[in-house]
């Protein structure tokens, strides 16, 4: 990784990151190749993913997480298993788009100043299935350029490609009507946060078009990637019981009611929790694939080999992470291994700082995950608040395996994120 994504790196992104940003001309952070335009929106970003932006919009999401733990259960439902002390196991749910639903509540409500309401109504709905098709164009554009450069992707993707143009004009509508109201609004959200932050190197701020191209890029880049990393969260938990309640008892000896879980202290001290986290981050990091990087004049060295300048390089995460250099039995979920029991060492006695060394679910250097912190808790607190109002388990009979295996694969479609469908999850009021 440190080759290539590291500060020190000679590459850069290839210009195919450009069908990235909503305006071919003018780039957003994650689609911007050159390294002085990335770095001055890239000082901004910091700031407002940063602990302090983030205590600033902490209270628009967490009423979001509030409507999904809602959704998970509801005394009124029918459909209840007749079997005795079954009664209060709810409706099965399909995580995977409930978790998309949350995401893009989330994601849309701070970067729109609107959110999409997705988990309480099915009008937007369609939404994620056109930003999955959105991804799998990027993904063959990163691959192949010229399949958009040559406009290919007309002719190949005709139907995605108007699905998408109509949700783009959709979106865009939206951010400029957002990005006009200024700081006009009567609770924060990053759009405030960017308005209102300058680039400490440059004093320069956003432009208004900078505004609207970053909030549509916020939506992609900050939806599907934390949905299927909590939907198969719940998914290796579900195929864990052991795993399951011990982190459910964490959470109910930490916290004596639901509303104290919220980014801090406390929550940070839940450490079984966190290891549950990295250890499916790992085995399904939703930016599974590699990102590129075009090597510059001069060349780089990786291990004993010379890259000359020209060429594409990467590491692909999903590999990464399961390198047995890195992790003793890669294909196991064992949140332990991430647990610190002496010296740095886990209680099998491996090294953590060499499992962390294989371990960059959000990339690693100048390019990786501006974000990051906002996914993270947004998975921290979305897990613990259901595990501790919940017991969950599979839904018996149903897909992916209905409890009946211990080895299924969660299904992870990797595009430019995860495309991914299930666990089905049953959940009833916690016990203990
Ligand atoms: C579990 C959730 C997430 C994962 C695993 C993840 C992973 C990644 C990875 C691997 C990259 C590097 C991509 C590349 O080099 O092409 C990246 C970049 C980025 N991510 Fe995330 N991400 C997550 C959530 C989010 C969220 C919630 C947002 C925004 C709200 C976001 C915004 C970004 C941005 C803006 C970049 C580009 C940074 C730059 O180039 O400077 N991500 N992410």
């Amino acid at each position: 990784m440190n080759a290539i994504y590291s500060t020190r790196a000679n590459v850069r992104k290839p210009e195919n990151y450009a069908a990235m940003s909503a305006s071919r001309r003018t780039p957003n952070t994650i689609s911007a190749t050159d390294k002085t335009v990335h770095g001055f929106k890239r000082r901004i970003m910091s700031q407002i993913f940063s602990d302090q932006g983030l205590r600033v919009v902490e209270d628009r999401f967490i009423p979001r997480i509030d409507d999904f733990i809602s959704l998970l259960w509801d005394s009124t439902e029918n459909g209840r298993n007749g079997t005795k002390g079954e009664e209060e196991w709810g409706n099965p749910k399909e995580m995977a788009s409930i978790c998309s639903w949350l995401a893009f509540d989330i994601i849309s409500d701070l970067s729109f100043g609107e959110h999409f309401n997705m988990l309480k109504s099915p009008e937007l709905r369609w939404f994620p299935s056109v930003i999955q098709k959105l991804s799998q164009r990027v993904a063959i554009g990163i691959m192949q350029p010229n399949f958009t450069n040559l406009k290919i992707d007309r002719l190949f993707m005709a139907s995605q490609l108007r699905d998408i143009l109509n949700a783009g004009t959709w979106i865009r509508k939206r951010s400029e009507l957002r990005a006009c109201l200024g700081n006009d609004i009567k609770q924060k959200d990053l759009i405030y946060n960017m308005m209102n932050a300058t680039d400490p190197k440059t004093g320069l701020s956003f432009t208004q078009k900078d505004l609207w191209l970053e909030s549509i890029m916020l939506l992609t880049a900050g939806s599907d990637t934390t949905s299927a990393a909590l939907s198969g969260a719940f998914f290796l938990l579900a195929h864990h019981p052991a795993a399951l309640s011990r982190l459910a008892k964490e959470l109910r000896m930490t916290f004596c009611n639901e509303s104290e879980i919220r980014m801090g202290q406390q929550l940070n001290s839940c450490k079984f929790l966190q290891a549950c986290i990295n250890e499916s981050l790992r085995l399904l990091p939703s930016v599974p694939n590699s990102a590129p990087r075009i090597v510059q004049e001069g060349g780089i060295q990786i291990d004993q080999e010379f890259i000359p300048a020209g060429i594409t390089v990467g590491t692909c995460i999903y590999t990464l992470h399961r390198n047995p250099r890195h992790f003793s039995n890669p294909e196991e979920f064992r949140p332990e291994r991430w647990l610190v029991r002496s010296r740095g060492q886990n209680a099998e006695g491996e090294s953590i700082s060499t499992n962390r060394e294989g371990f960059c679910p959000f990339s690693h250097g100048p390019r990786s995950c501006v974000a990051w912190r906002l996914a993270w808790a947004e998975m921290n607190i979305t897990i613990a608040r259901t595990l501790f109002r919940y017991d969950i388990r599979l839904a018996p009979g149903l897909s992916c395996c209905g409890g009946a295996r211990n080895d299924c694969q969660y299904l992870l479609k990797g595009f430019i994120t995860a495309a991914v469908e299930g666990p089905w999850v049953q959940f009833r009021p916690a016990r203990s």
